[in-house]
């Protein structure tokens, strides 16, 4: 970790230098950004997205025109291992990998030595590469990569824009330390995401459009496979906008009544007048005007009956409800006999059931008849980890359901994400996001920045104009607290993976004000 500190240092020292470039202001949201998609690197979920990113932001600080990341298996031979690029076609590509792997540029990199050329168009060992002369390259910038494989960070100025300033390079060749892991692990992982504990139960059962691949969800995956072939009742706890809906579904999509109906009851929405006829249906003359009326029960016959705020259900009709659980049958209004059911019972809510039972604002006996297989879902507070992929993830739907562009968030956006609560959960996040994605779209931004969620008048949280320290505190306290939670609490796995003492660990949650997790980290 020691050189990893003084590598990070010089980050910063470099990147204090090259604040001297660009109009202030904004150079130094973009400097920050970069230094934290930097460090992003070291825990990122997807390396790849992650190290596009870096290079997107590099092109963009160095004013650059094009950018390419390589490495290689055998760099005499030429041998490419893994590539990433920004800014090219694939004719330029190509271009580049020629200059890169073979000659005196291959060489010089094969040594370790960073190549800057001001004018390749004037430099002999520019000479044989056909787009220095075709596109009348100018400044060009190959610097090796550290770590056990060979390979090369390339960046290529605009025309007429003259060297990279000595600064610029300065601040580059300490960035491409953390590059060279990052690629490394990107392409170690290139065959798949072996860090994803939820995917050997995405395999085997139908979870299309469930968002996160935190260890908690993998937990909740692994309840929900066990209650959605049986035909027991289920209730889901767990806050509002956790996404207990899209789990009821699941477990109809994982059942054997997957081919009947999905019908959905939100128990808060209906007056307590209506209810029974909802529920149940009612034959005409069941009251003044009254025709007959399929109820919910009736809809869902051969399937699932979903009973959403399940709280929320009249006293009078939830001794109904628990005659239907009994016997399997209920009455219409105004039916003198009773209809025969099959449907299975799925319920939600985020009251705490047992408090509503003490009151006798809840039957106790229905109460235990619904509560045979409880699936709690957990708050976003206590999955972080899927904050990232929920960003990505709601991003690319929210672009397509509005045909809007594709846009991804900025680590400082994620960082800032991570860092806010959510009491609404996943609900609250898409909804921010939606107009987030809304207001940076008519800006034409590149990113989503973390300004384009926190900085409305409306929002609690002002986030944008985070200072350096903030931002970083925010990034290191994260990425504590997923590393903790990807241990599964325990402290050494934490130290060995971040390359820290234990009583480091011990110090950094003190003053983080983290406790391992399932110990109610807020
Ligand atoms: N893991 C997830 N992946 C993708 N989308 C999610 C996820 N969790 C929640 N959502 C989205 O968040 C919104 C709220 O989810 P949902 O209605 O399932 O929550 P809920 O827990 O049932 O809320 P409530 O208690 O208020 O009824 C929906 O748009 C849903 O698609």
């Amino acid at each position: 970790m020691g050189n990893h500190r003084s590598a990070i240092v010089a980050v910063i020292k470099a990147s204090a230098i090259v604040l001297d470039m660009a109009p202030i202001e904004d150079r130094v949201v973009r400097e920050r950004d970069l230094y934290l998609a930097v460090l992003h690197l070291l825990d990122a979920v997807d390396p790849r997205s992650a190290l596009q990113d870096v290079l997107m932001r590099l092109v963009e600080l160095a004013d650059a025109q094009r950018a390419g990341l390589e490495l290689y298996g055998d760099a005499s031979a030429g041998h490419r291992e893994w590539s990433l690029f920004h800014g090219c076609s694939d004719a330029d590509r190509d271009e580049i990998r020629a200059l890169t792997s073979r000659g005196i540029v291959a060489s010089a990199i094969a040594e370790g030595k960073t190549v800057h050329t001001p004018y390749a168009l004037l430099d002999a060992r520019f000479a044989k590469s056909p787009s220095v002369k075709g596109q009348r390259l100018e400044a060009v910038l190959c610097v090796p990569l550290p770590g056990r494989l060979p390979g090369v960070l390339y960046l290529e100025g605009k025309r007429g824009a003259g060297p990279f300033p000595d600064t610029l390079v300065a601040f580059v060749e300490s960035v491409v330390r953390y590059l060279g892991m990052a690629a490394e692990r990107a392409l170690v992982r290139r065959g798949g995401d072996e860090d994803d504990p939820t995917r050997p139960l995405r395999e085997r059962m139908h979870l299309e459009g469930i968002i996160g691949r935190s260890k908690v969800m993998a937990r909740v995956f692994e309840q929900l496979a066990l209650a959605a072939p049986l035909d027991v009742t289920v209730m889901i706890s767990g806050p509002s906008g956790t996404g207990k809906t899209q789990i009821a579904q699941a477990l109809h999509a994982n059942s054997k009544r997957r081919a009947g109906p999905f019908v959905e009851l939100n128990c808060a929405a209906i007056p307590e007048g209506l209810f029974e006829s909802e529920l149940f249906g009612a034959l005409p003359g069941a009251f003044p005007g009254a025709r007959r009326t399929v109820g919910k029960v009736e809809a869902a016959e051969g399937g699932t009956l979903f009973l959403d705020e399940i709280a929320e259900i009249p006293l009078s009709a939830q001794g109904k409800l628990l005659q239907l659980l009994q016997s399997r049958q209920y009455f219409s209004l105004a039916s003198p006999k009773p209809s025969k059911a099959n449907v299975r019972l799925v319920t939600a809510t985020n009251a705490d059931l047992e408090q509503l039972v003490r009151e006798k604002r809840f039957r106790e006996d229905l109460f235990y008849r619904i509560n045979v297989f409880t699936l709690r879902m957990p708050p976003l507070s206590e999955r972080l980890e899927d904050v990232g992929p929920l960003l990505d993830a709601l991003l690319e739907r929210l672009a397509d359901e509005h045909g809007l562009p594709h846009m991804r968030a900025s680590p400082g956006c994620l960082a800032a994400c991570v860092a806010a609560t959510w009491p609404g959960n996943v609900r609250q996040l898409r909804h921010r996001l939606e107009s987030a994605l809304i207001r940076a779209s008519a800006e034409a931004a590149p990113f989503l920045e973390a300004r384009h969620l926190f900085d409305q008048p409306d929002q609690p949280r002002a986030e944008a104009m985070l200072s350096f320290h903030e931002a970083t505190r925010i990034f290191q306290r994260d990425l504590l607290h997923r590393s903790l939670v990807r241990a599964g609490g325990n402290i050494t796995e934490t130290a060995e993976r971040l390359d820290l003492t234990r009583s480091h660990i011990y110090n950094l949650m003190k003053a983080f004000g983290l406790r391992p997790p399932g110990h109610g980290n807020e």
